[in-house]
């Protein structure tokens, strides 16, 4: 099934406003931060995540993609697991098939997905190297967030995605090429692969085939599509790490638009902290009399009640704090 909405224009190649952050400049922090205060997304070249691992892990994602129905909702599951159309359990749906996986290291809830393949291990090997090296970047990436912010220790945000038993989650996702948007059937409207939302973690990081889709939601409400780029990876502020920053960061509104002709493959790193940890603006960044905009809660917390909620609701208006 598929939601329609009004046709948006695509952006002409060089002219996108999206940020692009070189992180193997450290003078880029300050870049980094207004990416984070003025659109909630970057994107990140240099990255240092080497192309094989991608590659690999990409054709392992289009493999599994190309069983059978029947064979791939053998896997099918919630939270984990793979799914079609249906995103979450509260009635969202979408031009979408995708696979959600646990990408805490060395968990068990993964691994019926794989055996499905021709070579079970080639998938595990690809998916956990693409992990390590995709959550080593966030760590940079949010280390030099951390010290253009002047916050010190400089792992203050990083520690909080790279313990022991942080709630991280992979995503592969795949948009088939739609053959509803027809000028002549439906006058060339848009079809949603995902819809309108925030992700409710501290960061994501997203890298997907050369299909463009993606598009972000600037604060004046306008619908900015973002130029597709399979060798950069993209980041978006998560709902925590706005809390965080006391909402000097946003968490970016993204959605997917499907394409005509092309089948998009994205995969997203959802970086997200332990579940008993504690969601409050850092002390450091508070001004003298400012006050928390939040009421505190755990991850686990915010959590459970954003699974509870549609797509497109604004999940933290729940944990803003009530001014007189
Ligand atoms: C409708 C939903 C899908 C989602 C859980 C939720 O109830 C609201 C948040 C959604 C989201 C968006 C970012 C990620 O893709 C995701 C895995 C997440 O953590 O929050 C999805 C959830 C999902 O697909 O289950
Ligand atoms: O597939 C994409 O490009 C983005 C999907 C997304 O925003 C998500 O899975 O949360
Ligand atoms: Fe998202």
């Amino acid at each position: 099934m598929a939601v329609l909405s009004k046709p948006v224009s695509e952006p002409k190649p060089g002219s996108s406003p999206i940020p692009v952050i070189d992180i193997s400049d450290p003078e880029s922090k300050h870049a980094l931060v207004k990416a984070c205060e003025d659109f909630g997304f970057f994107k990140v070249i240099n990255h240092g995540v080497p192309s094989e691992l991608v590659s690999v892990l990409e054709y392992e994602a289009v493999e599994f993609f190309s069983l059978p129905k029947s064979e791939k909702t053998q896997v099918a599951g919630y939270p984990f697991g793979y799914g079609n159309s249906k995103i979450g359990r509260n009635g969202d749906v979408g031009w979408v098939e995708y696979l959600l996986m646990n990408a805490t290291l060395d968990s068990a809830s993964n691994s019926l997905i794989p055996s499905l393949l021709k070579n079970p291990q080639t998938f595990r090997n690809a998916l956990e190297e693409y992990t390590i090296s995709v959550r080593k970047m966030t760590c940079e990436v949010l280390e030099m967030i951390t010290d253009g912010l002047g916050i010190k220790p400089r792992n203050t945000l990083s520690k909080l995605v790279s313990d022991q038993n942080t709630d991280s989650i992979f995503r592969l996702n795949h948009y088939p090429p739609c053959p509803l948007i027809n000028k002549k059937t439906n006058g060339g409207k848009n079809v949603i692969g995902f819809g309108e939302h925030t992700d409710p973690q501290i960061i994501s990081v997203l890298r997907s085939n050369n299909t463009c889709g993606l598009q972000i939601n600037l604060t004046d409400g306008c619908w900015i599509s973002v130029p597709a780029d399979h060798s950069s990876f993209f980041f978006n502020v998560g709902d925590s790490l706005q809390v965080l920053t006391n909402g000097r960061f946003k968490s970016v509104k993204h959605r997917v638009l499907a394409n005509s002709r092309k089948s998009r493959v994205s995969m997203i790193y959802f970086a997200g902290p332990s579940l008993t940890q504690r969601i409050a603006p850092l002390t450091c960044l508070l001004d003298n009399e400012e006050e928390s905009l939040y009421q505190e809660f755990t991850w686990s917390e915010y959590k459970n009640s954003a699974y509870n909620s549609r797509l497109s609701d604004n999940r933290l208006q729940h944990f803003e704090r009530k001014t007189i």
